[in-house]
């Protein structure tokens, strides 16, 4: 039965919606830019489902202002967006391109004049492409290559961003960017994802240290997590679990909070598993301000050895709610995933930094687009992060994915998230039920 009662949040709960910069602004060379590796991934045959790139996406490059005023029209308090690399840095390092700097400029002032409140990521998935042809995060350099980068957008830009995100997800660039080879730069190996992985977090320490010699406000760092549940209770499977948990949820954070790596990894990674100085698991223990979690289903796994790691494998779950991505949807695994965070990491500031669905809407009809399952999607989670709150999650604050249908990266544009439908052939934006559901809410401050 839907629970119908009301709930508030605390005062000060920050309301928002995300978006990433490949995913949105198109327009990738514009104005001195440099490519990217999604940029080069994007264009190479069948990398994408229906053969989409961020040529042009949601043209937000150019759409912006437009954007912004569609978030004044959701009340929304604050906008998590990515920079590009590429524009700032067009050879990832070195000279600087003055027009991208302008862009996030513009972005921001129109943000702050609206009374919204900019929370910048740093690198969300789109690497230069002159860095991926140095070996990109398989580099050790690569940490150094992106804190200098780092530096330039504190100097920059540090006086109008009040929340900074170093990385978004880097579970996903080495999962699905070099074990499974879906995402850029397209790699399958067991040799190159533990130092890809490790260069990450030594990338992220280094960067927060660039903030705190010159930045200002907030910064954190973004993860994905995702409960993990035994298909039986035979050992097998829930050993697989215990796998699949060390893999996804525990690899990057047990590194930053921790100062090591699960033990797990090195037995299901064997003799491709490097050891690693105890002077790099020093640096990833830099402390940061908050954590960013990405939260949209949970999995339930069997033993599967045939796999490479974890050697497990997800199953479907008879009767249960699945969205377009195939993601079961279970809220009560995001108030548990937050418990777990604040018992095993010490109780740190968390916001919730992409929460959404992606389910097959309608196409506007007389400027209506009737989206109820996503409606409902936010509903439970949001009852479910209400609930984190009262079990004691230091929760901040909420920011949905995603503001804009958008390009779903291997996926292309058939996968829609967005609060607001983006007819990609005439770039006409229409706010979906879901986008008014979720202005009551931030209005209301609850629901
Ligand atoms: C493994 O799923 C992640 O939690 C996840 C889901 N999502 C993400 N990460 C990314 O941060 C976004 O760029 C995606 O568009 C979004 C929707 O797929």
């Amino acid at each position: 039965m839907t629970d119908s009662s009301s709930i508030r949040f605390p005062d000060g709960f920050l309301w928002g919606a995300a978006t990433s910069a490949y995913q949105v602004e198109g327009s990738p060379l514009a104005d001195g830019a440099g490519p990217s590796n999604w940029h080069h991934f994007s264009h190479q045959p069948d990398a994408i489902a229906d053969g989409g790139t961020g040529d042009v996406a949601c043209d937000h490059y150019r759409r912006y202002e437009e954007d912004v005023a569609l978030m004044r029209q959701l009340g929304l308090q604050a906008y998590r967006f990515s920079v590009s690399w590429s524009r700032i840095l067009p050879e990832g390092r070195g000279r600087i391109n003055p027009a991208g700097l302008d862009f996030y400029r513009r972005l921001l002032d129109r943000l702050l004049e609206a009374g919204i409140q900019p929370c910048a990521t740093l690198f969300h998935w789109d690497l230069p492409q002159a860095l991926q042809e140095q070996g990109g995060w398989a580099n050790r350099d690569s940490a150094n290559w992106f804190a200098d980068y780092a530096h330039i957008l504190f100097r920059e830009l540090g006086d109008k961003v009040p929340l900074w995100a170093t990385l978004n997800e880097p579970w996903v660039v080495v999962n699905d960017g070099y074990m499974h080879g879906v995402h850029a730069p397209g790699h399958r190996s067991l040799d190159e994802a533990p130092w890809v992985a490790h260069n990450l977090l030594r990338a992220h320490a280094l960067g927060v240290q660039a903030f705190r010699a010159d930045g200002q406000g907030q910064i954190g760092l973004v993860v994905n997590l995702e409960p993990k549940y035994a298909a039986s209770v035979g050992p097998d499977d829930a050993a697989a679990m215990s796998r699949a948990h060390a893999y996804m949820n525990r690899w990057f954070l047990d590194g930053v909070m921790l100062g090591s790596y699960p033990d797990e990894l090195a037995e299901m990674f064997g003799q491709h598993w490097p050891r690693f100085d105890l002077a790099d698991m020093a640096l990833l223990l830099e402390p940061f301000d908050f954590l960013g979690i990405n939260y949209y289903t949970r999995s339930v796994n069997r033993d599967a050895p045939q796999n490479p790691p974890p050697h497990a494998e997800s199953v479907r779950q008879e009767g249960a709610e699945y969205t377009e991505m195939g993601w079961e949807v279970f809220p009560e695994g995001l108030t548990r995933t937050l418990q777990w965070v604040k018992q095993r990491y010490g109780d740190p500031p968390i916001y919730i930094t992409e929460n959404g669905a992606a389910f097959a809407d309608p196409p506007a009809h007389n400027g209506r687009v009737a989206d109820p399952r996503r409606v409902e999607y936010l509903r439970g989670h949001l009852r479910a992060a209400h609930e984190a709150i009262r079990l004691g999650v230091n929760l901040k604050g909420y920011f949905a994915w995603s503001l804009l249908d958008n390009f779903e990266w291997s996926l292309g544009y058939a996968k829609t998230f967005g609060l607001v439908q983006v007819d990609f052939s005439s770039q006409r934006r229409t706010i979906k039920d879901s986008g008014y559901f979720y202005r009551d809410v931030i209005a209301r401050n609850g629901l």
